[in-house]
Order: structure tokens, then sequence, then C-alpha cells
């Protein structure tokens, strides 16, 4: 799809113009409801203000309950991380107000061909990928002199202003993750702070405009994040969010006020496989449009990272490579419909 020749059209385009759902959305292998109803699930809940309070009597039941998250389930809702629930209300206004804007407006910000930030659909990187039912806009937000803002909504009026304050807060909220992580497998509290070096953000608007076909149509297909951690901002009333855990697809109960925290390949491989990775999509609704707001957390380019010496063993050899900017493979891998992480693997 040429983007920059501004002839694209958007989901939220198409769904106003009314008609078919195009082919090229259509899963046809991969029912997206399987007979068996998909259920919805309560996963871990995690209390952050907790996990690096020594002096409190539960914060090592709670560094254990973090291990086990993401030892098995590879994500939990995060409650007390710092941010009010209207501080969290605004993120999510700002988001809707860019996508309830006139369609020139937000052509403003059109994602340029070749470039991953930016307002636009999709991206096609093989031709028989099959497409996502959703609209993004794709933004660098940390470090701030890495940020495009030229591709930075000015409406609504307030969106750069509470965009940068929830940068700041999940830089902190980063932090505390990555120590609590390093805490709970008894490694020194820095690890994987070090490997991160300064990190760089980006987040992700989703917009899923409601789809007149949800059993077919995927609003985001099955895969892993190749962050080291993304925090999810999701829906306050439409739920879409599902995991895979043990080989079947299970949807997350919203809690308004948490966020989905997820680990992605880079802390599969620094943890050297202890911490999972896992699959996950969200599906659309026939009634009604849903949003999130994905940051993915990722080491500083220059970095190279892989498992922590310390957990390496010869009861637990070496499961993965050393890497360098995996974004990069990450989406070569992606384009060849491999499972990137299978480039990392030894
Ligand atoms: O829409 C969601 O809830 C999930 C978003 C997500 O997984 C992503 O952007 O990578
Ligand atoms: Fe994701």
């Amino acid at each position: 799809m040429d983007e920059s020749s501004a002839t694209f059209k958007t989901v939220q385009e198409l769904v106003a113009g009314g008609g078919d759902v195009p082919d090229k959305y259509v899963h046809k292998d991969v029912p997206v409801a399987s007979s068996d109803p998909i259920p919805l699930v309560d996963i871990p809940v995690i209390d952050l203000s907790l996990l690096l309070s020594p002096s409190s009597p539960s914060s090592g039941d709670e560094l254990d309950k973090l291990r086990s998250a993401l030892a098995t389930w590879g994500c939990f809702q995060a409650v007390n991380h710092g941010m009010s629930a209207s501080f969290l209300d605004r993120v999510r206004e700002i988001a809707r107000g860019f996508f309830h804007l006139p369609a020139e407006e937000k052509r403003r910000y059109t994602r340029a061909a070749g470039n991953m930030e930016g307002y636009g659909t999709d991206i096609i990187l093989f031709e028989e990928q099959v497409l996502d039912w959703t609209d993004r806009l794709y933004l660098t937000i940390h470090p701030e002199d890495q940020r495009k803002l030229k591709v930075w909504p000015e409406k609504p009026e307030c969106f750069r202003d509470v965009l940068h304050e929830y940068s700041t807060r999940l830089t902190v909220v980063l932090q505390i993750m990555l120590r609590a992580m390093a805490l709970s497998l008894q490694l020194e509290e820095g690890c994987f702070v070090d490997q991160l070096g300064e990190p760089t953000m980006f987040a992700r608007f989703n917009y899923y405009p409601r789809c007149p076909k949800p059993d077919a149509v995927l609003g985001l297909k099955p895969h892993a994040d190749g962050s080291a951690l993304t925090f999810v901002l999701a829906d306050k009333e439409v739920e879409g969010l599902q995991f895979q855990r043990e080989g079947k697809w299970v949807g997350i109960r919203i809690i308004p006020e948490a966020l989905v925290v997820n680990v992605g390949d880079q802390v599969e491989v620094m943890s050297n496989g202890v911490f999972k990775s896992p699959m996950h999509r969200a599906t659309t609704n026939p009634d009604r449009d849903r949003l999130s707001i994905a940051v993915f957390c990722c080491p500083s380019s220059e970095k190279e990272i892989g498992p922590i010496n310390k957990l390496v063993s010869e009861a637990t050899p070496r499961l993965y490579k050393c890497i360098k900017n995996y974004p990069e493979t990450y989406f070569q891998y992606y384009q060849s419909g491999r499972k990137p992480i299978e480039a990392v693997k030894i």
C-alpha cells in the first residue's frame, strides 16, 4: 500500500463506507472463533507498590507472584503503578480524540513509505499477509530527543502533553519492573537495567473499528512482542485482548485502572527462557470499536543483550545467542512468516 500517495483507505473509512469486508482481511485457514467459546479469565494481578519495599511484609510474596506470573503466563495486570485512574482515562481520551478527528486532519501524520512512525493501517510486509482490522498511530516516545514531532498529533490539543506525561511515568514503572524481575530471580537488582541501557520506548495506538465479520477477522494477528517489556493500556469497556495459555486462547478480563504488562522476546532471551514472551492477539467486535495503547520498551539500539550469566548453568544451558537491534531481525522473520525468536535460539 503506497501511503505516501494518500490514496490508502483506513479501516475506519472502510467501515464508514459500508459494504463487505475485503478478502484481504479474512482469515481462511484459522477460524477466529472455535467451536468452544473462548473463556474470559483473570490473569495474575500484581501490586507494583509492594515489589521494591523490603520493609513491607508482603514484598517477598509479591516478588514470588511476579516470578510465577512471568514464568507461566508471561503477563499480568499491574495495579498501584503510580498513575491515577483519571490520568489513565486522559490517555485513553487523547487516543480516542485522535482517531475521531476528521480524516484530513489525521492524514497530516501519515506514515511515510518505508517508515514505521506515524498514522496508517497494517503495514504490508509480504504478499499473502492477511491484514489486521486496525488503524494505528506509532510514535517513538523515549528518549525525548528521538521523538519525531512531525508525526506527533497537535489535536486533540492536550495530546502531546498527556503523551509526554504518560511516557515519563512509564519510564519509572519500567525501572521498577526491571529491578523487581531481577530480585524475583535472586539476581543483582541492576542486571536487567544494565542490559537495557537507556531504553527506547515506542507507543502504538491501536484503533479497532467495529467489524461485521468478527469470526473471520482479527484486530491483531497472533504475535509475540519484539520488545523487552510491553505495557498495554487496554479499552475500559470492550474486551478483545487474548493470550495463549497452554496452547489455548483465553480472553483477559478488563481491570480499568490496571496496565497489562507482558514479557517481550528480549526479556525471554535475557532470562534464558525463564520468563516467557507470550503469543497474544486482539479480536474484533461486531458492535463496538475498541482502542488500546501499547508501549514497547526496548534496549538502546547499540546495546548487545543476551542471557544473564547467572541463569546459565549445566542444568540450565544457554538457549539464546547474544543479539543487537532485535527489532530488525524481528521484522525480517515476521516478513517471511517465521516466529522471530527462532532466529536467536541456539
Ligand atoms: O489491543 C491490544 O489489547 C493488544 C495490543 C498489542 O498486543 C500490540 O500492540 O502489540
Ligand atoms: Fe502485542
